[in-house]
């Protein structure tokens, strides 16, 4: 096997980003058109808040399912679902009764989380629009709280020959992910796999096919796969943020000097879909157990009738990259 060439992920430092300056900027530029993936640091999201984030997922995953499923009863600002409210067996989790949660903490703590991602979002949306030279509001405005949401996931040790998480592109315009420091999350780039290693109190943002498909393939959405190696839990938080349905999904015109090449990209999207719709591997998680992969989503409540039309448009056969 022949042995990859030396790789860095962009490292980006967000308040330079937001300031403007040039050599940031242009490292982003590369992140976004080459590479689909980076890696943000003073991003600005309270550490307090990671914090208590990290200590609610945990406990959740660290005890039984009984009060797992109690977190699913509560009516709150967030409605959960996924694989992490069915039966299916926590290995590496001490299924710990003596671990009560405290469910109104949890539902703040998520709302809260969501709605900093989701700013920090508009801003990274609104960089984007900056190094692309495009008018204020052209990526921004093809975005909608709406379609965000949050996952807290959990992987026992992936067992031999399989993935935690199947390599897959994201469906939705951009992904901002927090990670423990566990790792496992590899990303390919022209053809070859690295790691995304673990970086205290950073976020991993990745690009997904909403976003390649808005720019006609000049954002580049980018393969990546999950595996879990250790004797431990490992947990991660991916963020995604939806487009806006009111917009149609239409693309942008600026990119269209791309549209030969992204016909090849959407030829090679359509047959991992198809795969990937064999596999289930979209973000509706039923059975995972042989995985040990457990997905526990968090949807604002106030949004969902909304997220649902969207999944339905993700999800229908006339997906959005057939016109
Ligand atoms: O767990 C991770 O690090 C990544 C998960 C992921 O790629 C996804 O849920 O789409
Ligand atoms: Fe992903």
């Amino acid at each position: 096997m022949s042995k990859a060439p030396p790789f860095e992920l962009p490292l980006i430092d967000t308040e330079l980003l937001r300031n403007r300056d040039k050599p940031t900027e242009d490292l982003f530029y590369k992140a976004l058109t080459d590479i689909g993936f980076l890696v943000l640091k003073n991003h600005g999201v309270p550490k307090e808040l990671t914090d208590r984030m990290e200590k609610v997922s945990e406990d959740f995953y660290k005890t039984t399912h009984e009060e797992r499923m109690k977190v699913q009863a509560y009516e709150g600002k967030m409605i959960s679902e996924g694989s992490a409210f069915t039966d299916t067996p926590f290995v590496n989790s001490p299924n710990d009764a003596s671990i009560k949660l405290d469910f109104e903490e949890i539902d703040n703590v998520f709302y809260d989380y969501l709605e900093e991602l989701c700013v920090l979002g508009q801003d990274l949306l609104e960089c984007c629009e900056n190094v692309l030279g495009l008018r204020e509001g052209r990526l921004l405005d093809n975005y909608e709280a709406a379609g965000s949401i949050v996952d807290a996931l959990f992987y026992d040790k992936t067992p031999p020959g399989k993935w935690g998480t199947n390599a897959h592109y994201d469906n939705c315009m951009m992904t901002i992910l927090r990670q423990d420091m566990v790792g496992g999350l590899e990303l390919q780039h022209k053809g070859l796999w690295y790691p995304v290693k673990p970086m205290e109190d950073c976020f991993v943002v990745n690009f997904g096919k909403m976003m390649e498909h808005f720019t006609y393939g000049v954002i580049k959405a980018t393969y990546h796969r999950v595996k879990n190696n250790k004797d431990q839990m490992r947990v991660s938080w991916p963020m995604f943020l939806g487009p806006n349905l009111n917009r149609d999904l239409t693309q942008l015109i600026e990119f269209k000097w791309n549209e030969k090449h992204y016909i090849d990209i959407e030829r090679e999207r359509i047959a991992e879909e198809n795969k990937e719709i064999e596999e289930n591997a979209a973000h509706v998680h039923l059975n995972v157990s042989e995985k040990g992969h457990h997905v526990w989503e968090m949807i604002e409540r106030r949004h969902i009738d909304r997220y649902r039309d969207l999944m339905l448009v993700q999800n229908s056969k006339k997906r959005f990259w057939i016109k």
